[in-house]
């Protein structure tokens, strides 16, 4: 690895080796640590640290970048005298101290280039306050003089001719640094990479994309077994389906009794405030009606003596519509032609997928890229090859999982909270509850089992803690409560084994942001000038806040013991498109610039076409906001969590220009349940435990401690916290991937003030994967082309020999490990941020939720298609402009999931470095701004 060694030394600075595990190489890293360069921090003494751990952060080759633009050591690219005169003439050099304060002018004698809250100077961003037309930022009669708004992709470098180095062997141009997210692991290692753009502003040097391959999604398995019984018949289901519906209504009677018991889940306990989270009263008819049928199948099962693999798959000839529970079937979406033909998404998603309309809308059941194992093929979790139990998930959690921190390297805490919120967008597993609504206990008050099978719920599956947890034992706890997710009506509506459902949309649509069905979504707007709700900041000169949720089952506010104060009237729970919204401070402020952004495009398009009325306004805004996103998510995003190689395999790049016709009618993008209950988890391992508010010298001030914030969202109403925490995501470094978790929630997870022990993730994603019928971790090595262990070593391929060994411990087999937990301790994929097994699903998800998406942002001749010229303004979006434009944080680094260094350094928020999305192509009627021959320069292939 080709890392320059920083020439310079001075007085304090030491180098300190961090500390890694050694089965991490430092070659999977983008920067070698070893020429890291950390500096004790001085008391009283402002300076950077991104790390929060007390060091002043260096990346290597800063020191050195005058001597790199001077003297490029790349022989391979020589620049004529004339270039390179005129290159040095116009390219004043960096003070590239990591320091923002020298970035942008210092000194104690000038005015401060920070401004604390509560601020004076005139900041008003377009969008302020309310719905008022925001202050022009067009000049309508001519097209904007913006070399980089006109000139076209593919054309960066025409105006001003930079030199740029080679990255990675290719050609490379000067361009804002949010195109160059997918090079940015060369491009950081490259020298002389930072460069200046036609403005004069940082940008970033780095090739053309390359042209993506076609790759395939993964073959899913199907499994094809003939019921061998003959004597089945409809009469005999019929006979079966009573059964099934008995059980329902011994179900009901079952509730009765533990409620009348009063074994029901205590207002803000654990497991009280993990159920908030998941509401589902929509969705229970259609969970009854698939849990009828669940039972139906057991029923039959156990009848005719049919293997397991009879009753899960087998039965599946016999359709419900055909029985005395053909009620039970969810009607077909039914799309006319208004809405397969309308530019816009449905809110629930139907009607997205022309022969299939309900593929990927909420309240349908996920898909699976294994056929599932459940024990009795139906219903039951799975168990051992041999039939017995598996370790308990607490067990597996506390053996195999530390609670270390091992800060990234190269990624900020944005990772994980974009993560999060995209997970949001895309996956809710909704859990049983009782026939009133209340939540199902499974374990007593004390924390013990429930003794008397009686009183267990059906749907009960508590988590066993052994004796003498080194966490749990303190408080004499012995069960962790955790009640199954309920299923779907299977899309043919056929008996067979459990499928779980979704409660959101499949797609990557926004439903977080604008919920998943028309009722949903209806109560977040204002039905005025396309605007979304908004809690307004009365006396502030803040921008809005997320609507309050007067509907919540809980408060959101801190006890004055945490907070020194009495919980003010004012603060609510917020309400967004997704029912976790307020489950940390960090996810509302996410939500809150979504929504932000969502009223900012509103604003604007109105002031270009005043005759638009409030339903055009919000589709459009809202189509345009769903674009940004995917944009963001798969040029800034996914390229770090799957890597480029990967990305190119399967041809999820985003396009430099032009359309995609990727489209595939026939491909489900429905959200796998081993994407939605083991590999997108992959994001609680870089959960940051204390979370940081940073100031506007992006220095830190303090943190929050998770687990008195779950749920808790006060903070974010104080005036200018927002912009901390957002200061906080973009400084404070990410954790890494790895086995390590933070105690915040693996022991602490929804704590309930003052009981000092909460819930554990960790054991709540392997239990999930168990009751989702997932199989092992070794199936899906075979499934993603790594080869299937044999015995325990041959696991040392991709985990570590310590943790390979406490596999063999809590193990029989090699087969019976969870995919979660064996996921979760492999070691990156080179390139990439997870290992290759969740590496694999994941990618696999993108790639459906990408080529099976009619409406995707790039994808052309569809009804929803964006024209060239707002595809090419929609690919200027980057996380960095969202964060600007929606909040009062005034400088930030262009690539925002990235440590700031001397490729992406803090600028001023109205820099051309992190480019802006101009909607004058949306106005109606509006001269063409572009000649079709700009935007459509051809690529060189690479
Ligand atoms: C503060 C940070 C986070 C907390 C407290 C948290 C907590 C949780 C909890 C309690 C569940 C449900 C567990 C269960 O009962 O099965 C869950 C599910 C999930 N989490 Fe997280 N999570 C966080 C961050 C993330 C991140 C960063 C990602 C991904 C990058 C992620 C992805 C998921 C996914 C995909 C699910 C399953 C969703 C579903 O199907 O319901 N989470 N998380
Ligand atoms: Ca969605």
């Amino acid at each position: 690895q080709s890392v320059r060694k920083s020439k310079g030394s001075n007085g304090g600075t030491r180098k300190i080796r961090r500390q890694h595990s050694s089965r991490r190489p430092d070659s999977s890293l983008n920067v070698n640590p070893s020429s890291v360069e950390f500096k004790r921090i001085d008391d009283g003494v402002v300076q950077y640290d991104p790390s929060g751990l007390g060091f002043e952060f260096k990346l290597p080759f800063q020191d050195d970048f005058e001597a790199q633009h001077v003297k490029p050591d790349d022989g391979s690219i020589t620049p004529d005298a004339k270039s390179k005169a005129e290159f040095q003439e116009n390219n004043p050099v960096y003070h590239t101290s990591p320091n923002p304060e020298a970035t942008h002018p210092p000194s104690s004698t000038q005015a401060p280039a920070y401004i604390e809250f509560p601020f004076d100077a005139p900041i008003v961003p377009a969008y302020f306050s309310g719905f008022s037309v925001p202050k022009p930022s067009y000049n309508l009669e001519t097209p904007p003089d913006n070399s980089y708004t006109t000139i076209g992709p593919g054309k960066y470098n025409n105006k001003y001719p930079y030199y740029c180095p080679k990255v990675g062997g290719y050609e490379s141009q000067c361009r804002p640094t949010k195109d160059c997210s997918v090079w940015y692991d060369l491009v950081l290692i490259t020298p002389d990479a930072a460069c200046k753009l036609p403005e004069g502003e940082p940008g970033t040097c780095c090739p053309d994309l390359p042209y993506n391959s076609y790759g395939e999604s993964i073959k899913k398995a199907k499994k094809n077994v003939k019921c061998e019984h003959q004597c089945i018949d409809i009469y005999s289901v019929n006979a079966a389906a009573h059964a099934g519906q008995f059980h329902m209504r011994l179900m009901d009677e079952t509730e009765k009794i533990l409620r009348d018991k009063n074994i029901t889940i205590r207002p803000s306990s654990s497991s009280y405030t993990h159920l908030l989270f998941q509401t589902a009263t929509e969705a229970e008819h259609l969970s009854r009606a698939a849990l009828t049928s669940i039972e139906t199948t057991r029923e039959l099962g156990k009848r005719f003596d049919l293997t397991p693999e009879e009753a899960g798959f087998g039965l599946t000839q016999f359709n419900l519509k055909d029985t005395i529970l053909s009620d039970s079937c969810p009607a077909d979406s039914v799309c006319d032609e208004k809405t397969l033909l309308s530019p816009y998404r449905t809110l629930d998603g139907s009607c997205n997928n022309v022969k299939y309309p309900s593929w990927g809308k909420s309240r349908t059941q996920f898909q699976r890229a294994l056929i599932p194992t459940y024990a009795d093929g139906v219903w039951l979790p799975r168990r051992t090859q041999n039939g017995s139990e598996l370790p308990s998930p607490r067990l597996v959690s506390i053996s195999v999982v530390l609670d270390k921190s091992s800060p990234s390297e190269a990624e900020t805490t944005w990772v994980m909270q974009y993560g999060q919120f995209l997970a949001h967008d895309l996956a809710l597993s909704s859990v049983f509850r009782m026939n009133d609504n209340s939540g199902i206990e499974c374990c007593t008050e004390e924390g013990k089992s429930l003794k008397d099978a009686e009183l267990l719920h059906p749907e009960c599956m508590p988590i066993e803690i052994p004796d003498g947890d080194p966490f749990f034992s303190k408080f004499g706890q012995r069960c962790m409560s955790f009640v199954r997710t309920t299923p779907a009506p299977r899309f043919d509506c056929s008996l067979g084994h459990g499928e779980q459902m979704n409660g959101i949309t499949h797609y990557l649509d926004h439903s977080n942001v604008y919920g998943s069905d028309n009722k949903q979504a209806a109560a977040l707007r204002t039905y005025e000038n396309g605007a979304l709700k908004v809690t307004h900041q009365k006396g502030h000169y803040d921008l809005d806040l997320l609507p309050p949720d007067n509907m919540a089952e809980t408060n959101c506010t801190l006890s004055k013991a945490i907070s020194g104060i009495d919980p003010p009237d004012n603060v609510k729970c917020f309400k967004a498109g997704d029912s976790r919204t307020n489950q940390s401070p960090n996810l509302a402020v996410t939500q809150t610039i979504f929504m932000r952004e969502h009223n900012r495009l509103a604003a604007e398009l109105a002031y270009l076409n005043p005759h638009w009325n409030d339903e055009r306004l919000y589709q459009e805004a809202r189509r345009i906001l769903i674009a940004q996103m995917q944009h963001i998510t798969y040029n800034e995003w996914l390229p770090i969590v799957i890597g480029r190689a990967k990305m190119q395999e399967l041809g999820l790049l985003p396009l430099q220009q032009g359309l995609n016709e990727d489209y595939s009618k026939n491909l489900n993008p429905s959200i796998l349940n081993e994407f939605a209950t083991a590999a997108f988890r992959f994001g609680h391992t870089l959960i940051q435990g204390k979370q940081d508010l940073s100031n506007r010298r992006r220095k830190k001030e303090s943190h929050i401690l998770l687990r008195q914030h779950f749920n808790k969202v006060q903070k974010v109403y104080t005036p200018g916290n927002l912009e901390k925490f957002l200061i906080g995501l973009a400084t404070q470094p990410g954790q890494d991937f790895d086995n390590y978790f933070s105690k915040e929630v693996t022991n602490h997870l929804f704590e309930e003030e003052g009981k000092g022990f909460g819930l554990d993730l960790v054991s709540l994603n392997i239990q999930r994967g168990r009751d989702h019928g997932l199989p092992g971790y070794n199936e899906y090595r075979a499934l993603c082309g790594i080869p299937r262990a044999k015995k325990f070593s041959d696991l040392l391929d991709l985990i570590s020999p310590a943790i390979v060994e406490r596999f063999e411990l809590l193990y029989d087999s090699v087969d019976d490990i969870d995919l979660y937990i064996g996921g979760v301790s492999e070691d990156k994929f080179e390139g990439a941020l997870i290992g290759p097994t969740f590496q694999c699903i994941v990618a696999d998800q993108f790639l459906r939720l990408k080529r099976g998406d009619r409406y995707f942002y790039d994808v052309g001749g569809q009804p929803g298609s964006f024209t060239e010229e707002q595809l090419y303004e929609i690919r200027k979006i980057s996380f960095a402009r969202l964060v600007c434009d929606n909040s009062f944080v005034l400088y930030t680094q262009p690539l925002i999931f990235k440590f700031e260094s001397d490729v992406n350094r803090v600028v001023d928020c109205d820099s051309s470095s992190i480019p802006r999305v101009d909607l004058l192509s949306w106005k109606e009627n509006s001269t063409k701004l572009y000649k079709r021959s700009d935007i459509s320069v051809p690529l060189k292939k690479i």
